[in-house]
């Protein structure tokens, strides 16, 4: 395709996603399918200079400001994420020269917001947590690309069959430092026609989700329930910590999210798995089952701030508002939840967010509320289950990951014992 054709493409695909009425991903998706005839470099370019234009929005707005033409084709300029050259083969000279201008401009002097790109709503409660130094390394690592994590279904392979089978294929991976079954490639290889892959020996899961899994510590003949299941990422690394035995109920409010855990579940190989749709959380299904459960995970709703280094759309689509919202209903699942315990039974309530009011608040009023359940400290468990340094991965008892300290996405979990 001639250069100038693609920078035009990636304007079209901008002035969608720019619209922010819907997630980033299926904006792309969607596209992409409207555009069957590109490549695998041409969609790699256009995806990653979109996602590019997103993670650094306000800055690029800023600079975007002098140049001349439509918005959506400077912000592209500006973040262009294919072949420089190829690039320069799209641009008129004014253009070139506008370019070389803005990339000589010392940007350590923009005020603050225009270096973190975080909205203030955002940025103000990371700050008050994290202190400066922490919070411009958490900022700087979420507007990185995450690499690409792996699980290795153990009851396929081991992790090193797995890594010898990625090597066969020239794909350079290593083992993720404190999940005992995980994988890290960087880059974004192909994977979906890899043997390995089909053939359900691994699938993709960020660091973080394997240790969530492993919080459960689901057992052998164990009835466990994945509260809020989705496309069933931590409900395979349940069934398979339970060695495809006893019964694990994989429930959620979405059939639609259900139905993407069907061809994973084929591959993966387990048949322990009951996917069942639920209503809301105070579904008839749920009652019948109160007393009766080893364990539950709630993987609870949230706004999926942690994962802005994959989904940076997040942090202009989420708002406080919503937030506030996903309290009273994070609140609610997990109250619910708590019913379906045995004695002795464990909970975990985990997200993928990194803000206090859908974490330690809500864990924290559970735990005032619901005086049966008793806190585990979460190194404990962790070190039990063989993840390597878990102290690391520990504040005041819960987990707590962090994009910059952990090179996992932002995640948060609470592990308690009902007496
Ligand atoms: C963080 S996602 C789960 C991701 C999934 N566990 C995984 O590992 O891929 C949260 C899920 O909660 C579901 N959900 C929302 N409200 C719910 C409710 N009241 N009861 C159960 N699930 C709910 C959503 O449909 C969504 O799939």
């Amino acid at each position: 395709m001639h250069p100038n054709a693609l920078l035009e493409m990636s304007c079209e695909l901008l002035r969608a996603v720019l619209k922010l009425d819907a997630p980033a991903d299926s904006v792309v998706s969607a596209f992409f399918r409207q555009h069957k005839g590109l490549g695998q470099r041409e969609r790699h370019a256009l995806a990653e200079t979109t996602y590019a234009v997103l993670r650094r929005r306000p800055l690029l707005q800023h600079l975007a400001q002098s140049g001349r033409g439509p918005t959506e084709r400077r912000l592209a300029i500006l973040a262009w994420q294919g072949n420089d050259t190829f690039l320069r083969g799209a641009l008129t000279p004014p253009e070139q020269e506008w370019l070389a201008q803005v990339q000589a401009l010392d940007q350590t002097g923009l005020p603050p917001k225009l270096r973190h790109n975080l909205p203030e709503w955002l940025a103000a409660p990371l700050l008050e947590r994290l202190g400066e130094e922490q919070f411009w390394l958490l900022a700087a690592s979420m507007n990185e690309p995450a690499p690409l994590d792996l699980r290795v279904n153990t009851l396929k392979n081991k992790r090193e069959e797995a890594l010898a089978a990625l090597a066969a294929a020239n794909i350079a991976a290593e083992p993720t430092p404190f999940s005992p079954m995980g994988l890290r490639i960087p880059g974004k290889p192909a994977l979906n026609k890899l043997e390995l892959f089909t053939g359900g020996g691994v699938e993709v899961q960020d660091e973080g989700s394997q240790l969530l899994a492993l919080l459960l510590d689901a057992k052998r003949s164990e009835m466990v329930v994945d509260f809020c299941a989705g496309a069933g990422g931590k409900t395979l690394a349940l069934g398979a910590s339970m060695r495809n035995t006893g019964r694990l109920y994989a429930f959620d409010v979405s059939g639609h999210r259900l139905a993407a855990l069907k061809p994973r579940l084929a591959r993966s190989g387990l048949s322990n798995v009951y996917p069942t749709q639920i209503a809301h959380e105070r579904d008839d299904r749920i009652k019948r089952l109160a007393g009766k459960i080893d364990r539950v995970l709630v993987d609870a709703p949230c706004s999926g701030l942690g994962t802005l280094r994959r989904n940076p759309d997040l942090k202009w689509r989420q708002t406080p508002q919503a937030i506030a919202e996903l309290q009273v209903k994070q609140a609610a699942i997990l109250a619910s939840a708590a019913r379906m315990l045995k004695p002795g039974g464990r909970l975990v309530y985990a997200t993928c967010s990194l803000l206090d009011a859908e974490n330690e608040q809500i864990a924290q009023a559970f735990e005032s509320a619901h005086p049966q359940f008793t806190k585990l400290d979460a190194a404990e468990v962790l070190g039990k289950a063989h993840v390597a340094q878990a102290e690391k991965l520990v504040e005041k008892g819960y987990l707590r990951l962090w994009p910059h300290q952990h090179q996992t996405d932002g995640f948060f979990a609470a592990v308690w014992e009902k007496r």
